[in-house]
């Protein structure tokens, strides 16, 4: 028997839970299902509405899409379709992705600077996101959105599944599973799979097909004698096809939660929270140290490139020198020219003694101006503080 969710302990982060799936699905009547169950237990989420098309959601947002974009408006100013509309608006609602996880992190994470750990405000982030899944889930922005999100908090997808309408036939049901498929590889996300509207239609039948392959072969062939009686099953490559995705898949489903709920209801909310909390530890588990190893990657990858970059211009500037001073002195043909070149041997041999002459010492010379033109420069940029901390790492190298 699934428990309901437990109250979050001290210095735990909330857990965001991405509602997707299909248009039709059920995904905001799920949202306004899951969001009142946990007004109920006096757990209040923090929501965030995605979808920028929604005329009108049935539960009150914190974070609104259409509160900072009008999708209506972008559509004219651009001259786009629907979808070219919500992409267009999720683009522009990502470039505020800063502002919006700043705000996250300020109302959901617990109070950092407390003496003592305290409790988050919100023990839950709920997202709900465009019908159109293709547009959320394939976009660089659905990406940006996603990856920013489970950066800061654990994150799990909750795929909502039209029950009445996947177990109908045995190719429906694998059309949606092999969305899902594809959703979380892209995502690399935990998953949970929601068998909504099990008012209508028990969600059994499809569970079972995903527990035993063989009670889906069975239904392939049941299929396939209505299909020469002239029913709809599938025959031939697509019957083939299905049998062996059937054997292919068993690994997937054995990664996925998968809860039966009827959002009309309220039955099975308990579950899906039950499957919610496990996510959260599988998150931890295996998510979280993976995008750690990414992040260290990509800073490694950013490190090598600054150190590049800076090897690079010291060379640029000791090859220049070089070429300077290795150049073939030419005779003087006027008075002029010869006045200037003595000048200029004045000049390079004063700066020679400044800089204690050599590659090296005019080198060494070189950064410690940087350097000291830094720590005289009052407002120093990010970039700059890297510069000097570069520097600094040099010349602890070099001694
Ligand atoms: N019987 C029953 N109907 C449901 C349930 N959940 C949703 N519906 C109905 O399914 C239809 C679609 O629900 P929505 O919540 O609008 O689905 P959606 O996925 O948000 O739709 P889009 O915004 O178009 O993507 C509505 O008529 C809902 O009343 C359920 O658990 N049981």
């Amino acid at each position: 028997m699934a428990t309901a969710p437990s109250a979050a302990s001290p210095g735990q982060k909330p857990i965001s839970v991405v509602c997707v799936g299909m248009a039709g699905s059920g995904k905001t009547t799920f949202m306004q299902r899951i969001n009142s169950y946990l007004h109920q237990k006096r757990e209040p989420p923090y929501v965030l509405n995605l979808d920028p098309a929604v005329r009108s959601t049935p539960y009150e947002s914190n974070i609104d899409i259409r509160d900072s974009v009008n999708y209506k408006e972008v559509m004219k100013q651009y001259n786009l379709g629907p979808n070219g509309g919500i992409i267009t608006s999720l683009n522009l609602f990502a470039t505020k992705i800063d502002q919006v996880l700043g705000l996250l992190e300020k109302r959901c994470l617990p109070d950092a600077s407390a003496a003592t750990p305290t409790k988050p405000p919100h023990k839950h982030i709920l997202l709900d996101t465009p019908g159109q899944i293709e547009v959320f889930v394939w976009s660089a922005s659905g990406s940006i959105l996603l990856s920013a999100l489970a950066s800061s908090f654990p994150t799990v997808l909750a795929y909502i599944i039209d029950t009445p309408r996947t177990t109908s036939s045995t190719s429906t049901f694998m059309s949606n599973m092999l969305y899902a498929i594809s959703i979380m590889y892209k995502t690399k996300l935990p998953m949970i799979l929601v068998f909504n509207k099990t008012d209508v239609k028990d969600p059994s039948e499809s569970i079972e097909w995903m527990r035993d392959f063989e009670s889906f072969q069975a239904a392939l062939r049941r299929e396939e004698e209505t299909e020469t009686e002239g029913g709809a099953g599938g025959t031939g490559y697509m019957s083939s096809l299905l049998n062996s995705m059937s054997l292919v898949l068993e690994e997937f489903y054995n990664n996925l939660s998968v809860v039966g709920v009827s959002s009309m209801t309220g039955d099975g909310v308990d579950d899906f929270f039950a499957a919610v909390e496990s996510k959260r530890a599988e998150f931890d588990a295996e998510y979280a140290p993976e995008l750690q190893r990414r992040r260290a990657e990509r800073e490694a990858e950013k490190e090598g490139n600054r150190e590049k970059e800076v090897e690079r211009l010291m060379k640029d500037m000791g090859v220049s020198e070089k070429k300077a001073k290795g150049k073939p002195r030419e005779e003087p043909e006027t008075v002029s020219e010869a006045e200037e070149m003595s000048d200029d041997d004045d000049v390079g041999d004063d700066s020679e003694d400044e800089a204690n002459t050599g590659r090296g010492g005019a080198e060494s010379g070189l950064k410690q101006r940087y350097q000291q033109a830094l720590q005289d420069s009052s407002s120093m940029s990010a970039e700059d503080a890297s510069f000097a901390k570069y520097l600094a790492a040099a010349r602890a190298n070099q001694s």
